[in-house]
């Protein structure tokens, strides 16, 4: 197309005709998308909020929204096993996850390469015209080195702009979470839109809508179950305050994007968290499952900061049990319609304080006995063995 201006522009003025004269060379048809593609910035909108907040449940929800059908999802878990990428409800090929790491530190720099990557295979085609990016980030990240990449990365600023950030806080946890974690504090601080979630679970948190308040005030807090998800993760231009993260996002500015993060590797400021995964490939039994929910019910508390896990039953082998817990909550089983990839094995991620892989591997290794041993005892008639939480089997 280049060319053939080129060439119009010199046969007109060969035969000095007046530039004003010449005719329109309208950009339709491929020429033109091409063009658009090149020019425009593709809209990111970040989903943050502390573990086990209801991100990802707040994201299928705006999944199912024709709003969102242009949108690509790039998701972070801090871990080698990542179960998120599973659990949202999207095709595989527009859900990216990062791993291996958390997004505010060690994996900034596969966050600009995947951004980039996403771009290239836009323009060339290899994928659908995309219109819109959601980073979904780990419940420990903190937004701010995030915001740098899509403000100040080169390569990056170039084809895509931050619309805007979406924090969840947990309505049952919020308060406990503020006080111990200061990513949450800064996941607030930082956000354009603060949706409360399980507030259903809470008849009254005012006190923490107060404390909400008081960190972003320029910021309504929205209950979740009022939300429309799918227009909650867009941002139309120009419809807001000058939001608080172009600020910090600029006065970063000349930090170098792409490498580590200011605050040490994998986490150094939280030296207690630890973060490990149990894997199974034998199907387990509903004894098995339920003394595993009853030991999570026992500890939950604010050292189990998390816990998810797909879980391959014997009695259902098609579909996986669905378990969560997040500090004071283990919330009730749940099932997915069908196994989201080939790897059927069992998988349970804990994010703990200070508990290491070690105590909670023994602790799912005596359940694990202990219900084959019910099993046996059920098979020749006998009585149940009870479980105790202090592992001594009665
Ligand atoms: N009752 C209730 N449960 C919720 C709500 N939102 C989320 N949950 C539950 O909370 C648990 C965790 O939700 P997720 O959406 O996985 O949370 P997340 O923030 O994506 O978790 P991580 O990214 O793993 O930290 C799941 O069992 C959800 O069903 C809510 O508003 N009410």
């Amino acid at each position: 197309m280049h060319g053939r201006n080129r060439r119009l522009k010199r046969c007109r003025a060969e035969r000095n005709v007046p530039r004003s004269c010449w005719p329109a060379i309208p950009l339709t048809g491929a020429g033109a998308s091409h063009i658009e593609k090149i020019m425009t910035r593709i809209p990111v909108t970040i989903l943050t909020g502390f573990l086990g907040s209801g991100k990802t449940t707040l994201l299928n929800r705006a999944l199912r929204d024709p709003q969102l059908k242009g949108s690509v999802v790039i998701v972070n878990e801090f871990g080698e096993i990542g179960l998120d990428h599973e659990l949202i409800e999207a095709s595989s090929d527009s859900v990216v996850l990062l791993r291996n790491g958390c997004l505010c530190c060690s994996v900034r720099g596969d966050l600009v390469e995947t951004l980039v990557d996403l771009h290239r295979k836009r323009l060339k085609g290899e994928i659908s015209a995309f219109d819109h990016v959601v980073i979904e980030t780990s419940g420990l990240a903190e937004p701010t080195p995030v915001t740098e990449v899509l403000v100040a990365a080169p390569g990056v600023n170039s084809c895509f702009s931050l619309a805007g950030i979406v924090a969840t806080v947990d309505a049952v946890n919020g308060l406990v979470t503020l006080d111990a974690h200061e990513q949450s504090v800064k996941q607030v601080a930082l956000a354009d839109r603060i949706v409360m979630t399980k507030s259903d679970l809470l008849t009254r948190p005012d006190e923490l809508r107060e404390r909400l308040g008081r960190l972003n005030p320029a910021c309504e807090v929205l209950d979740a179950r009022d939300v429309d998800a799918g227009a909650l993760m867009r941002f139309p231009a120009g419809d807001r305050q000058e939001p608080a993260w172009r600020s910090v996002a600029a006065s970063h500015g000349e930090r170098q994007v792409g490498g580590s993060g200011p605050h040490g590797e994998a986490h150094g400021h939280d030296a207690r968290i630890r973060r490990f995964a149990i894997v199974r490939d034998e199907p387990w039994d509903l004894d098995t499952l339920t003394l595993l929910l009853e030991a999570l019910a026992t500890n939950a508390g604010p050292a189990l900061l998390r816990v998810k896990g797909l879980i391959h039953m014997k009695d259902s082998p098609e579909r996986p049990a669905v378990i969560h817990g997040a500090q004071e909550l283990v919330h009730s089983l749940s099932w997915l319609d069908r196994w989201p990839s080939e790897d059927r094995r069992t998988r349970i991620v804990f994010i703990t304080m200070d508990q290491g892989a070690e105590e909670i591997g023994e602790l799912v290794e005596d359940i694990e006995r202990l219900s084959q041993r019910t099993r046996a005892a059920r098979s020749r008639g006998g009585r149940q063995v009870e479980f105790s939480p202090d592992g001594e089997n009665r």
